[in-house]
């Protein structure tokens, strides 16, 4: 697997990482709620901009310059989730285009999540921009619809590779224990198949399991709460860090009893 350095973190070597999101509607609860992710054991936080309400591009810009001054060294992803993928709002692609390369050129932003259900075009291009800027790309598909087959999760993670995606992410949504284990078994098997870093997640109650596996799966990044989820069935994050310091130690444990013999 390769590596992606956000800031000073690496992503896809070491342990999972725990990403929470911002999910504000103004700038000032937008700070507030970075303030209060970043008091808590957390390696990078997403913005999720569909969240803004009425807000103007100026405003846009503004609150991530004022989210900016506040994250230190800390990685900030910037995500406008558009409602086909189970966001808050609908962007146009032009709008789309424009508002993630304006928060590139002022280096708002380390990271840009790019959805994968965009036009080829608006991908193809903004990849492109985006990389030209010095930008990492974490492209993204969610299927709140089902879990599909194990061949094709792993064929949309090779299509994000294959469209120079620096981290490839997965969601979706399980009916039945199977389906969280069938993401799982796809997400081993994709690590394979694809270099980049993979994230993947089985949304809601029943793929709580997948959040807390990565160190078993290679999912490279774990995404948790702090005041409120943006996706179903993520674990508050002091609680999901004791979880994978739990699994962290068991791996270390195995190691030692594997050496003993
Ligand atoms: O893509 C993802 C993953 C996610 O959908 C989840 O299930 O945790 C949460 C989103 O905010 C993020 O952009």
């Amino acid at each position: 697997m390769s590596t992606v350095l956000l800031k000073n973190l690496m992503i896809g070597s070491g342990r999972q990482k725990i990403c929470a999101p911002i999910t504000a509607k103004t700038a000032e609860q937008a700070v507030n709620a970075a303030k209060r992710i970043l008091a808590g054991p957390v390696d990078f936080i997403e913005w999720r901009i569909d969240y803004m309400r009425n807000s103007s591009w100026t405003a846009i810009l503004d609150t991530a310059d004022q989210l900016n001054a506040v994250m230190g060294q800390t990685p900030l992803l910037a995500t406008f989730r558009s409602v086909n993928e189970g966001g808050e709002q609908s962007i146009s692609e032009a709008d789309y285009f424009h508002l993630y390369e304006a928060l590139a050129m002022q280096k708002l932003a380390d990271a840009f999540d790019l959805e994968l259900s965009r036009s080829d075009d608006t991908r193809t291009r903004l990849v492109k921009r985006l990389h030209e800027m010095g930008r990492t790309v974490v492209f993204s598909a969610h299927d709140f619809s089902c879990t599909p087959p194990e061949s094709k999760i792993i064929s949309i993670l090779k299509k994000m590779e294959a469209e120079h995606a620096d981290i490839a992410k997965i969601a979706v949504m399980p009916s039945s224990p199977a389906d969280v284990l069938h993401l799982m078994h796809a997400t081993l098997k994709a690590n394979q198949a694809v270099t980049v870093p993979i994230v993947t997640m089985s949304m809601g109650s029943l793929g709580k399991l997948s959040r807390i596996s990565g160190a078993i799966t290679g999912s490279a990044v774990t995404f948790g709460s702090v005041d409120h989820a943006s996706a179903p069935g993520q674990i508050e994050v002091n609680v999901l860090k004791q979880i994978l310091n739990e699994v962290d130690a068991n791996e270390v444990d195995r190691d030692q009893s594997i050496r003993r013999f």
